[in-house]
């Protein structure tokens, strides 16, 4: 299904939002939709959470517009289409697995056999579990158990594997997949870079408040394609700049970090420049790159 066709089931048009007098997000607009993952990537304290806030109808802007399926956030209509798994949520700890599966699976008009939810969720074994009793990983796990029990359309997650092992990430990434491929939409938040290029069909990227790019990871990545020079040298920031295809520098002390257009003919500017210059390394430019370079493209502008 091309883009255009697909369903936006959420969306937030020039939103802002104060907390005190700090502005957290300023001027945001974005849509989620159905048979997509959308990753939402940004730093610590760059407005993920706010973001999904507003578009879950917990927290109200100071201004804008958001819609959840045509509706107002708060709206039970539309809020029970939707399932949410929070960064922390308190479960009550004397309730087995089971018991906490069924009781939420039981607010849902559609919802899952509880058993099929235990098992995309890789809780099998710990049905009868307290959720007091269960590790930090398989409460995440529960968390997310409780998120899609109802079969919802749009399953928002935040930092949904934050705390879990190598093994149980993919797992759940897979999960993920499959529900986007089954048409609910799906709007994620994470750091990790790793996260957003392995499982989503659209990475959004935030910082400070602010939307930097929208794109298919790989056109993110080919909006820098290029390569990171690293090194140590006696030049300064200044003369680094007058090189050949130079992008963006970061400076830390001796130690250089350049996005370059071109990898080789930059280096060999500057092995030219400076004959102390010693630990280079040329690389192809990662997405963790692309977006640095992004961010600092913004901070210049
Ligand atoms: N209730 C609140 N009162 C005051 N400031 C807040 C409140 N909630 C969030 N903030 C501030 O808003 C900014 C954005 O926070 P938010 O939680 O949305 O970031 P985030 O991108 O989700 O970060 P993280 O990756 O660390 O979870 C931060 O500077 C944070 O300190």
């Amino acid at each position: 299904m091309g883009t255009d066709t697909m369903a936006v089931v959420a969306r937030l048009e020039r939103i802002s939002k104060h907390f005190e007098n700090h502005l957290v997000l300023d001027d945001i607009a974005l849509e989620v939709r159905a048979g997509e993952v959308t990753a939402l990537l940004g730093p610590n304290g760059a407005g993920k959470t706010t973001c999904v806030g507003i578009l879950t109808g917990r927290l109200a802007p100071a201004s804008g517009r958001v819609e959840l399926f045509g509706l107002d956030p708060t709206r039970p209509a539309a809020r029970a289409r939707m399932g949410v798994m929070l960064q922390s949520g308190g479960l009550p700890d004397v309730l087995t697995v089971f018991e906490l599966v069924t009781l939420q699976s039981g607010y849902y008009r559609y919802p899952r056999a509880v058993a099929a939810t235990i098992a995309l969720a890789g809780l099998e074994g710990l049905e009868a579990r307290p959720a007091g009793k269960l590790s930090g990983g398989q409460q995440r796990r529960l968390h997310y158990a409780l998120a899609i029990c109802g079969r919802p359309d749009l399953l928002v997650l935040d930092e949904p594997t934050t705390g879990l092992d190598h093994e149980a990430r993919r797992q759940l990434w897979t999960t993920v997949r499959e529900e986007a491929d089954d048409g609910a939409a799906v709007l994620l938040t994470t750091h990790y870079l790793e996260e957003a290029d392995a499982l989503a069909d659209r990475i959004i990227v935030i910082d400070e408040g602010r939307i930097i790019a929208d794109d298919a990871p790989a056109a993110i990545k080919a909006r820098v394609a290029g390569s990171t020079i690293r090194c140590r040298t006696a030049l300064s920031e200044r003369e680094l700049a007058t090189l050949p295809g130079v992008r963006s520098i970061d400076r830390n002390g001796a130690a250089a970090t350049l996005m370059v257009a071109d990898g080789a003919s930059t280096a060999r500017a500057l092995l030219g420049t400076d004959p102390t210059i010693c630990d280079l390394t040329i690389t192809a430019a990662s997405l963790e790159d692309a977006l640095s370079h992004l961010s600092s493209m913004k901070r210049a502008a």
